[in-house]
């Protein structure tokens, strides 16, 4: 089986709005899927077809190549979820939590318990309430119990809110070793695109419930805007420059002259010769890339400075 998670066409109208709309993706066996959109776009409605909560205007879910129904009970044992505020009993500790999920499991050996503590790195807090826990420690409590019966597929809504950026750092590499060494498909979908590019293997970014844009993300780096950066002290003669040579400047809003020509992108040292003569050398010159934020804007057709 290839594509452990698949959509196909996968609607959902809300009276009348379209919340999701003709969605189709694919997440195969060790594949880390990075879903990417501002607020309202669609990720969790999606999320929660997937999982067979809500269900489907139009279009069909797969998992493990079995179509998605609540009362195939068999596809959830293959597949760990975590979906928005990770749920935890309150007056439980972390270590009772994880033994009444695995009872809920009907997962008989108890061993699963400690074991998924040591990987998610909360064993030092086995006996403390989960209503006491930092929300980082929380979310870490919501993927132990989504991996206590070791699935194949692993659903997981903003699962680094909270967390600081250290550990932010360990969910990363835990995720991935997941996916790389075990083979699990991870759907993970989050509003923090600069961290989904370092952790998936596919981006899919979804606008107003459409799949806008879907890349690779070792590909993801090509699709970023260049420009080459320039500063001087008479910049209005600099742009005047620039402009009678064709190089088509504009300033900033951080009043520095910007060039997208690939000519000047691939030769600054051109750019910087021809400043020179005309006595104009530059006191900046720097080939910048596009950050991931500007981009996403960009695909998703906004004008800003930072997403979010
Ligand atoms: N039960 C519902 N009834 C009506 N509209 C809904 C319902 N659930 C979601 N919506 C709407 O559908 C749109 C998509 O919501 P969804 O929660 O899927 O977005 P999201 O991308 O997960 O956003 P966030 O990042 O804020 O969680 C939003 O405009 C939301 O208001």
């Amino acid at each position: 089986m290839d594509n452990l998670i698949q959509t196909e066409g996968l609607t959902k109208r809300y009276n009348g709005f379209q919340a999701v709309r003709d969605l189709s993706l694919c997440v195969k066996k060790g594949e880390i899927y990075g879903f990417i959109g501002l607020n309202g776009s669609g990720k969790t409605t999606t999320i929660r077809m997937l999982l067979g909560m809500v269900k489907p205007t139009a279009g069909t879910c797969f998992i493990s190549g079995e179509k998605v129904n609540l009362k195939n009970y068999a596809i959830w044992e293959k597949v760990g979820y975590m979906v928005e505020t990770p749920y935890a009993y309150p007056e439980l500790t972390v270590k009772e939590n994880l033994h009444a999920f695995r009872r809920l499991r009907l997962i008989a050996d108890p061993k699963v318990v400690d074991e998924v503590m040591d990987r998610l790195k909360l064993t030092p807090y086995a006996d403390k309430k989960a209503k006491n826990l930092s929300l980082g420690n929380a979310q870490r409590l919501g993927i132990a119990k989504a991996l206590l019966h070791k699935p194949e597929i692993l659903i997981l809504d903003e699962p680094v809110n909270g967390l600081d950026p250290a550990g932010i750092v360990e969910i990363r590499e835990f995720l991935q070793e997941l996916a790389c060494n075990e083979g699990v498909a991870i759907f993970i979908s989050s509003h923090l695109l600069t961290e989904i590019a370092k952790i998936a293997t596919k981006v899919g970014i979804i606008h107003e419930g459409r799949l806008v844009q879907e890349v690779d993300a070792i590909k993801l780096h090509h699709l970023l805007n260049q420009r080459l950066v320039l500063d001087m002290r008479e910049k209005k003669a600099g742009l005047e420059a620039l402009a009678s040579a064709g190089f088509a400047p504009f300033l900033n809003k951080a009043g520095f002259i910007e060039i997208y020509c690939k000519e000047a992108i691939h030769h600054p040292d051109d750019v910087a010769r021809f400043l020179v003569y005309q006595g104009l050398a530059p006191t900046k010159l720097a080939v910048e890339e596009e950050d991931l934020e500007s981009y996403f804007l960009r695909v998703i057709g906004q004008k800003g400075d930072r997403l979010l």
